[in-house]
């Protein structure tokens, strides 16, 4: 099988469904968003917009923030300070159905769901559409079937959602989000469960869907490969945010995760593309890091005796 020479990020967004003309060009809209727990800032002055359409990246590294920050987003978490607007109205002034038929969310731990069928968890991306009495109908039936097939996982529909395996029930949540038509996706890792083939596949797809989304991604080549922007978080605070050739610096990567990488264009898609180098770290309580020289230096030719590519 060979790749196409176009890139995956235009190839995604070649079958997207155009937004609606009617909403306003900034989906969301972060400002100063602080939020602050047991006296410990967890959250500090972030602000960002992300574009009607756009798929944003959050990055950084372990305890960063990333996902209170999206708890932010779709309210679980009240922040301390600061605003959080959709389409230019601020969040906190939407009524919970409201907020539900606007925004959808796939949590970074999937849920326990007993006694639901992958159809039932799936059909629950309905709810919010619907009035108190409404039931099913043979639409919605149509929209479940697609939505699942779009995942991979039309032959699961009878299925108990608990008896699916970690990725099956990452891919269910996302075709239960598909059916909920949101103008704004929240995805919390939404590769966690995923294999590599799926990881590709589950973001070309939200890509393709043509809404706005933010997902937090550890993959920094994923994130690279498919997002049109990236945030990069560092203890609570924005440390950058722009397209991922802009965020993506060797330097940045060596600041913020504290490893050395070599970054260069990727050959399909021309964005960064990370090659990460091994044994320079600190063992615990014996070595001293070469990090700071491999820091300094920027670009080796050896790391520990090994020559790093030119
Ligand atoms: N409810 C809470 N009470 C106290 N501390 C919290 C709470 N929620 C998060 N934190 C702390 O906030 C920091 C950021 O956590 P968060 O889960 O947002 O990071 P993250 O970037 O998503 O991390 P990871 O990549 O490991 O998932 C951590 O130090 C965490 O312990």
């Amino acid at each position: 099988m060979k790749p196409s020479t176009s890139t995956a990020r235009s190839t995604a967004r070649s079958t997207a469904v155009q937004p609606s003309a009617a909403l306003p060009h900034v989906a969301l809209n972060v400002s100063q968003l602080s939020w602050t727990i047991e006296g410990k800032t967890i959250l500090s002055g972030v602000n960002f917009a992300l574009q009607r359409g756009e798929m944003l990246g959050l990055i950084g590294p372990n305890g960063a923030g990333k996902s209170s920050l999206l708890r932010c987003l779709y309210r679980f978490i009240r922040p301390t300070q600061g605003q959080i607007s959709l389409f230019s109205q601020d969040i906190s002034e939407l009524s919970p159905k409201a907020f539900a038929c606007k925004v959808a969310v796939v949590q970074q731990d999937t849920p326990h769901y007993f006694d639901m069928t992958t159809e039932q968890l799936v059909a629950m991306g309905l709810t919010p559409h619907k009035g108190m009495f409404d039931t099913n109908s043979s639409g919605d039936s149509e929209k479940i079937s697609k939505a699942l097939e779009k995942v991979g996982l039309s032959h699961k529909l009878y299925q108990q959602y608990e008896r699916l395996s970690g990725g099956e029930k990452q891919r269910a949540l996302i075709a239960r989000a598909i059916v909920q038509q949101p103008q704004l996706l929240i995805l919390d890792e939404p590769t966690n469960h995923l294999d590599v083939r799926y990881q590709i596949q589950i973001l070309e797809l939200v890509r393709s869907l043509g809404i706005s989304v933010i997902a937090s991604i550890h993959d920094l080549n994923l994130a690279s490969a498919l997002c049109d922007s990236l945030l990069l978080l560092d203890n609570g605070q924005v440390s950058a945010m722009g397209t991922p050739t802009e965020v993506l610096t060797e330097e940045r990567i060596a600041q913020v995760f504290g490893v050395c990488a070599q970054v260069m264009p990727h050959p399909q898609h021309a964005n960064p593309l990370i090659n990460y180098f091994y044994g320079y770290q600190k063992s615990y309580g014996h070595q001293k890091s070469t990090m700071d020289e491999v820091v300094v230096s920027h670009s080796p030719d050896t790391i520990n005796g090994v020559k790093t590519p030119s």
